[in-house]
C-alpha cells in the first residue's frame, strides 16, 4: 500500500533568493512546493529601504515562471541608519513582514549590519509598538568567542538584553543550531519564535569535517555536536507553535563553495520537503510535519494558512539533481547522505 501524506501548502520562513541570474534559477525550486517565503534582504547592496524592498519584490515576481504562484514576504535589512518611519510605512502598506538583524560581520553580506545596538533602539521600539517581527541571525562576532559557542553567547550577551530593553518586541531566532537555542526559545512567551533549517536536522559537525572537509555542508551558524542536532529534531517534531521551518536555503555557485575561503550556505530548496518527511518519519512524527512547515510559521506571522495542499507519497528512492544550473554557475543541491523515499506529487 502506498503511503501518502497531504499537508497544507508549506511556507519557508527563511529563504535566500539572491538576484539576477541566480534568482531566476533558484526561485522555481522553492515556488514548486512553497506558497510563500520570508525573503532575506542580504543582497549586495542590501535591501534597506521600503523602496528597495518594493523593487526587489517586483524582480522576484518578474522572475516567476508562467503558471507558478508564489508570494514573497519581504524583509528590510536593519542598519544603524534605518529610519523608523520608513519601516513603519513599509509595514503599514503590507509590503514588509519583518526586519532582519545581522550583527555586522556575522555571516554572508552582513557588513552593513549592526555594531552598536543603541543606534537601532528607536527602530526596535517602533517595531514593538506596531508588532513587526525582528528576525535575528543570532551569533556574536567577538573574535575571542569560539565559533561553536557563538549562538549560545549571543543569547546571553545580546538577544536577552535587547528583548528585556524592548518589551513587546516580537522576535524570530533564525536557524537555531543548539540545545541552548531550543531551551531559551521554550522558556519565552509567544512573542518569540524560532526557525529550524532542514540541514541542521540532518548534519552535525562531523559531517563537515570527518574524512575530509565538505564545503557544501558549511553554513552559518555552523552545525554543532550531535546532542544539538538531536535537540533540534525534538523541537521541530514537537508540534510546539514556536518552532517552524525556515530552510535558510542559501545558494552559492560551486566555485565559491569549493574555494580556499569557501562561503557559508547550504542549498536545500530542491529537496527540503522530501527530506523533512524522511526526518519526521524517523521521529515517528509525520502527523506533526504540517504544523512545522505550514501552520506554526503562518500563525507567528499572523497570516492565514495557505488554502492549497501538497501531497507526498512514499515509494522508490527519489532522484534529485546533484546540481542545478544557474546563469551564475552550478549550485550543488544539499546531499543528505541517505536515500529518501518521500516524493512530492506534481
Ligand atoms: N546561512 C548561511 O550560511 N548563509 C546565508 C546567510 C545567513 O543566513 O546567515 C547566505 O546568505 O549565504
Ligand atoms: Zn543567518
Ligand atoms: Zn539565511
Amino acid at each position: 500500500m502506498t503511503q501518502t501524506l497531504t499537508l497544507r501548502r508549506p511556507d519557508d520562513m527563511h529563504l535566500h533568493l539572491r538576484d539576477g541570474a541566480m534568482l531566476e534559477a533558484v526561485l522555481p525550486e522553492t515556488a514548486r512546493h512553497f506558497a510563500r517565503a520570508i525573503i532575506m534582504p542580504n543582497l549586495v547592496p542590501p535591501v534597506v529601504t521600503a523602496a528597495q524592498a518594493a523593487a526587489y519584490r517586483d524582480r522576484i515576481l518578474a522572475a516567476l515562471p508562467e503558471g507558478m504562484t508564489f508570494e514573497p514576504l519581504m524583509t528590510l535589512y536593519l542598519t544603524e541608519a534605518t529610519d523608523p518611519a520608513d519601516v513603519a510605512a513599509a509595514h503599514a502598506s503590507g509590503l514588509v513582514k519583518a526586519v532582519k538583524l545581522y550583527p555586522a560581520g556575522a555571516t554572508t553580506n552582513s557588513q552593513s549590519g549592526v555594531r552598536d545596538f543603541d543606534k537601532v533602539r528607536a527602530v526596535l521600539e517602533k517595531m514593538a509598538e506596531i508588532g513587526l517581527p525582528l528576525c535575528v541571525h543570532g551569533e556574536v562576532t567577538d573574535p575571542a568567542v569560539d565559533i561553536f559557542d557563538r549562538e549560545a553567547v549571543f543569547i546571553d550577551r545580546v538577544l536577552d538584553p535587547v528583548r528585556r530593553a524592548t518589551p513587546g518586541l516580537r522576535v524570530v531566532m533564525e536557524h537555531i543550531t543548539t540545545k541552548d537555542g531550543v531551551d531559551y526559545a521554550r522558556a519565552q512567551g509567544d512573542d518569540l519564535g524560532a526557525t529550524i533549517t532542514t540541514h541542521h536536522l540532518i548534519i552535525n559537525r562531523n559531517h563537515i569535517l570527518v574524512g575530509g572537509i565538505k564545503p557544501h555542508y558549511y553554513c552559518l551558524p555552523v552545525a554543532k555536536r550531535e546532542l544539538h542536532r538531536l535537540a533540534l529534531r525534538e523541537a521541530a517534531t514537537s508540534g510546539e507553535a514556536r518552532f517552524f521551518l525556515g530552510t535558510d536555503s542559501a545558494p552559492h555557485p560551486d566555485h565559491l563553495k569549493e574555494h580556499a575561503c569557501g562561503c557559508a550556505g547550504c542549498f536545500t530548496a530542491t529537496n527540503t520537503m522530501s527530506l523533512l518527511a524522511h526526518v519526521f518519519e524517523e521521529e515517528s512524527a509525520l502527523h506533526r510535519l504540517e504544523a512545522f512547515t505550514s501552520l506554526n510559521g503562518a500563525a507567528f506571522y499572523r497570516l492565514s494558512p495557505n488554502p492549497g495542499t501538497l501531497t507526498l507519497t512514499k515509494g522508490e528512492p527519489v532522484a534529485f539533481p546533484a546540481k542545478i544550473e544557474t546563469g551564475a554557475g552550478p549550485v550543488t543541491v544539499f546531499d543528505p547522505g541517505f536515500a529518501t523515499h518521500w516524493k512530492v506529487q506534481d
